[in-house]
């Protein structure tokens, strides 16, 4: 290419880098710099944070892990917890709510666990499941060091569709007021469903989905905005840890299934 023509296309490329440098600076955190740090410690990102947890976070106080897991993810290695801005959201509807049993979809290190059982009134419980068991030796400790015990919080190693269906049977949970679904959004549509199926959700349920903006859950937002069977709210908060990338949380309540 002569240089001429490189110049031409100077102009396009750096109005490129400039209205996407949010998405390349996310692209080069979440995905080159991870990379490059798995390969050199042999450790997973959760392993990792979870390091930095017990260097610095106070053991028995869930408030302080939180924070510091907030400022691993801000400045030095980014991982998508539910974050400060979403975290609120969430512990709101759980103060106002009081469910007697919350469901997470999606464990990774109990940043969103850790926010629900601190939330919740004294006997109701949270189960959440994850499906990589290296992660999920990790969301245990970060659990149990901020001391919530096994009736307080419940980690199911497995992967949602095939844990949900014996939740009922196995796992003794009736139903789930609250379901926060963070795991993977192409999964979403097809949980929900599952969760409807197995009749998980009582009328009047919330169910919150994160990440329904970006990377997006589509078919999961026509599916309820259409079915008729929910009440759906858009919360834009960004993404968490990058505020200038557009994302949102949904909040769906439950009508019932006719
Ligand atoms: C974005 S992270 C969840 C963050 C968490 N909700 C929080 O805010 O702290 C997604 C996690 O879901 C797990 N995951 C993905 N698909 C899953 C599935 N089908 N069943 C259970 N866990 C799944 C991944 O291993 C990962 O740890």
């Amino acid at each position: 290419m002569s240089p001429a023509i490189a110049l031409a296309f100077l102009p396009l490329v750096v109005t490129l880098l400039a209205r996407y440098r949010h998405y390349f600076r996310l692209l080069i955190r979440a995905v080159l710099l991870r990379g490059i740090r798995d390969c050199l410690t042999g450790l997973r990102p959760e392993e990792r944070a979870f390091s930095y947890v017990l260097t610095n976070a106070l053991p028995g106080d869930p408030g302080h892990i939180l924070n510091t897991l907030d400022h691993w993810s801000s400045h030095c290695e980014y991982l998508a917890h539910l974050g400060p801005l979403k975290g609120q959201i969430l512990t709101r509807l759980i103060t106002q709510q009081a469910p007697e049993c919350v469901l997470e979809l999606g464990t990774r290190c109990g940043y969103a666990t850790l926010l629900i059982a601190q939330a919740l009134p004294p006997g109701s419980r949270v189960i959440t499941i994850e499906m990589d068991p290296r992660v999920a030796t990790v969301a245990e400790k970060v659990i149990r060091l901020s001391g919530f015990d096994e009736c307080k919080v419940e980690l199911i190693v497995g992967r949602s569709e095939e844990v949900i269906p014996h939740l009922q049977a196995q796992y003794g949970l009736c139903q789930a007021g609250l379901v926060l679904l963070g795991h993977r959004p192409r999964c979403y549509l097809r949980d929900l469903q599952l969760l409807e199926a197995h009749a998980l959700l009582p009328a009047g349920a919330t169910v919150l989905a994160d990440h329904v903006l970006f990377p997006g859950a589509p078919r999961f937002l026509q599916y309820t905005k259409t079915c008729g069977r929910y009440r759906c709210r858009l919360h834009h908060t960004g993404l968490q840890y990058f505020p200038a990338i557009r994302d949102g949380l949904a909040q769906l309540t439950y009508l019932g299934s006719s």
